[in-house]
């Protein structure tokens, strides 16, 4: 297994390895180090992650790599809950992942593992299992006497025996690099630009996702698709309980308009299952639904204006923010091809974003008294999260957008976005 893994992924050596570890990203490098440079690197400290290990502990990582990406990203998941339950309490985990800098598409994920010696008889023993079954690819790591130096050893299988391939690298620091890693593989992974790619996720598991296929009979054919409205097209954005139901009713009501959603209500009965998905299939579904939505605003849009609750930006701006992790600099930069709007995407004539300040934000969500889904937890807790889904929502490009504060009334608020929209859409 471990043989066929290394071939999807070459250029082992030129590789960079990043682990997760109290919220900020670590990372190092491997080196076939030749004598000379040895002894230079002995002077050295070991890269941060190593730095903390004491004498005697051990380390391992485990890279998830398949040919097939819907079971990687499945099995992702699977692993993580499987090393919570089988590994050894004392044994701690962090996510990481490996990528060659600046190379889309490159990065495969994992965990990082950091134990004590007495723990790693059953540590080795289930990492054995591991390698021999599923599509994972384990290293261990050896510090020299004097704890200056680590060396990664990978895994392999002859047989029914496991061993180490004869191949050892040094680990050396390495510096962050100019992108984080995990906007390398964004693109058609978290975020899709065109109904092709995200119905091409759901199609290969179809078999693993019986659902899938019910969601698939929803999709208008690309003949069908008339793609465009005869009537201004509003859509609101914002986090949740800034007041986009609130809104979307008033102005419904007060401009005579449809009411659209996405995701459609037409998914409702598949949404909760594809959230508790891998984020591939949970933002392929997303996807779909904004063509599916796309489709009905093309019909509604001949008769009336359309106001619609949700759209693209939240797809694209929860999938990246979500993907990526610490602070806002951490995002592709403003102007990237991430934040491109889809071509095949109807775009509407206005983007109404809805901001508000974080405690009155709560306050909203304290007094409607609903269930979050974990999602709207994590806006919550993750300060850094909210500011990076803000900050993605600010950057998308395509349609005009317009940012509205939405601490005034409610009726304040619908006065303010009905002159926008009189002023931008001529209605
Ligand atoms: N301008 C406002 N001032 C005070 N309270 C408001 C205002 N707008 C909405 N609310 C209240 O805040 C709560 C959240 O509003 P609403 O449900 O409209 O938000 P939302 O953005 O649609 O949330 P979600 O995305 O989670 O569905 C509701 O209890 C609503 O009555
Ligand atoms: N068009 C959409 C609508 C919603 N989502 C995702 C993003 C969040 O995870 C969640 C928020 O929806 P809410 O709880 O407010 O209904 O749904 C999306 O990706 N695309």
């Amino acid at each position: 297994m471990a043989r066929h893994i290394m071939s999807l992924l070459p250029r082992w050596s030129s590789r960079v390895f990043s682990v997760d570890l109290d919220g900020a990203s670590l990372y190092f490098a491997i080196q076939k180090q030749q004598q000379q440079q040895q002894q230079h690197r002995s002077h050295e400290a070991p890269p941060r992650v190593f730095s903390a290990v004491q004498n005697h502990d051990r380390c391992y990582s485990l890279l998830v790599c398949s040919s097939d990406r819907i079971k990687s990203a499945k099995f992702y998941c699977e692993l993580k809950d499987k090393l919570l339950r089988d590994l050894p309490p004392e044994c701690h985990l962090s996510p990481m992942s490996s990528f060659l800098p600046n190379v889309r598409n490159s990065l495969v994920k994992g965990y990082f593992l950091k134990s004590n010696s007495d723990s790693s008889p059953p540590i080795e023993r289930l990492l054995s299992d591991l390698t021999q079954r599923d599509p994972v690819l384990v290293c261990s790591y050896f510090q020299s006497e004097d704890g200056q130096q680590w060396t990664q050893h990978l895994w392999s299988h002859t047989g029914s025996q496991m061993m180490e391939i004869e191949d050892k690298y040094y680990v050396v620091t390495s510096e962050a690099p100019g992108y984080h890693p995990a906007t390398l593989n964004i693109i058609n992974s978290d975020v899709f630009y065109s109904l092709e790619e995200a119905r091409d996720v759901l199609k290969k598991c179809g078999d693993i996702i019986p659902e899938a296929e019910s969601v698939l009979e929803l999709l208008p054919s690309q003949a069908e698709a008339r793609n465009k409205a005869d009537f201004p097209v509003i859509v609101i954005e914002g986090l949740d309980a800034t007041g986009k139901t609130t809104l979307t009713e008033s102005l419904r009501d007060t401009l005579g308009a449809t009411l659209l959603r996405s995701p459609p209500q037409c998914l409702s009965p598949w949404r909760s299952c594809f959230d508790r998905e891998p984020p591939l299939i949970r933002r392929a579904f997303y996807a779909v639904g904004n063509y599916i939505t796309a489709e009905q605003i093309s019909q509604e849009g001949m008769k009336a204006p359309v106001i619609v609750d949700r759209f693209w930006h939240s797809t694209a701006a929860y999938a990246i923010a979500t993907a990526v992790s610490g602070p806002v600099g951490n995002l592709p930069a403003e102007g990237s091809e991430v934040y491109r709007w889809p071509s095949d995407l109807l775009q509407p004539s206005l983007v109404v974003v809805l901001t508000l300040d974080p405690e009155e934000r709560k306050r909203r969500l304290r007094d409607r008294g609903l269930g979050k889904t974990d999602e709207e937890q994590e806006l919550d807790h993750n300060q850094l999260f909210r500011l990076r889904v803000e900050e993605a929502y600010r950057r998308i490009s395509g349609p005009v957008r317009i940012t509205v504060d939405a601490s005034p009334s409610a009726d304040q608020v619908l006065q303010q976005v009905l002159l926008l929209i009189r002023g931008k859409c001529h209605l």
